[in-house]
């Protein structure tokens, strides 16, 4: 497993009594957009929210298995969720920018880590920006509220903003989902750019994204992990009939 992809063993997650993921074993590689696809309900949501513990926050969640991301156990006692979280960034399907200016938002991040200086705070904004590819549009406006902004260019200040603090790895939950189709392809575009430097893992309804986007496909089903392989494969020439009855649109 290279250093700083994820590596999943036998992973269970459970809502009280209910088991929503089922015994998942899956490595993610960096530099692999993966895309994770499955009929509403079948725990895609969950087993992403696991790789950065947001789903601590859940009370009635609870989980058995390991995460790895290099050498590093996440759910270990010791390990500093605030550290975990900065190195595994998330973007939610709604764009959620901080009401602050354009500037601020990607600052914010930085600065709790420990950045003050003014200068290095200005060149890590740019760099961020221009690699959301938002720099354009914004450089102008950097002091006016982010809350401005289109939804589309919303959502690439939040990758930005995750951008900002050197994560290794990039969590998306549908990110394009509440977007018009031109924000949309921005979108997809950046994921595919982003993804000479990043592991990122992705949540998609959409077929048609998962195959444009993403290097390689993970398929789950009431909570098992169906088939895992490159996107191509899986979209051309799928192992299990599952898989094939819901990229063909048979259920789901
Ligand atoms: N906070 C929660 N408390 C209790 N049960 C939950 C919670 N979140 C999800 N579940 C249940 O866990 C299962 C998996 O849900 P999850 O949202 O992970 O699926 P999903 O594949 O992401 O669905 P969708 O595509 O509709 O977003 C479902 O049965 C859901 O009802």
């Amino acid at each position: 497993m290279a250093d700083k992809g994820i590596s999943v063993k036998d992973l269970s997650v459970y809502y009280g009594d209910h088991k929503a993921v089922k015994n998942v074993t899956i490595d993610f590689n960096n530099k692999d957009v993966t895309a994770l696809i499955g009929p509403s309900g079948c725990g895609k949501s969950t087993f992403l929210r696991t790789l950065n513990r947001m789903n601590d926050l859940i009370p009635s969640a609870r989980m058995t298995g390991e995460i790895w991301i290099g050498d590093e156990d996440i759910n270990h006692p010791k390990t500093d969720v605030v550290l975990l979280r900065r190195r595994i960034g998330m973007v939610w399907q709604r764009p959620n920018p901080f009401h602050k200016s354009i500037y601020e938002n990607i600052a914010f991040g930085p600065r709790y880590h420990g950045i003050t200086k003014k200068s290095e705070l200005d060149d890590l904004v740019e760099e961020s920006l221009r690699k959301a590819a938002l720099w354009e549009e914004t450089k102008d406006r950097l002091h006016t509220s982010a809350l401005k902004l289109s939804g589309g260019q919303q959502q690439r200040l939040c990758i930005a903003r995750s951008i900002a603090v050197k994560p290794d790895i990039i969590l998306m939950d549908e990110p394009a989902s509440a977007l018009d189709p031109v924000s949309t392809s921005k979108v997809e575009e950046l994921i595919s750019e982003l993804k000479e430097d990043y592991c990122i893992v992705i949540v998609t309804h959409n077929m048609h994204q998962a195959a444009r986007v993403s290097s390689k496909t993970a398929f789950f089903l009431s909570g098992e992990l169906i088939e895992y392989d490159n996107t191509e494969t899986m979209f051309t020439n799928p192992s299990k009939k599952e898989t094939s009855d819901y990229i063909s649109g048979r259920f789901g």
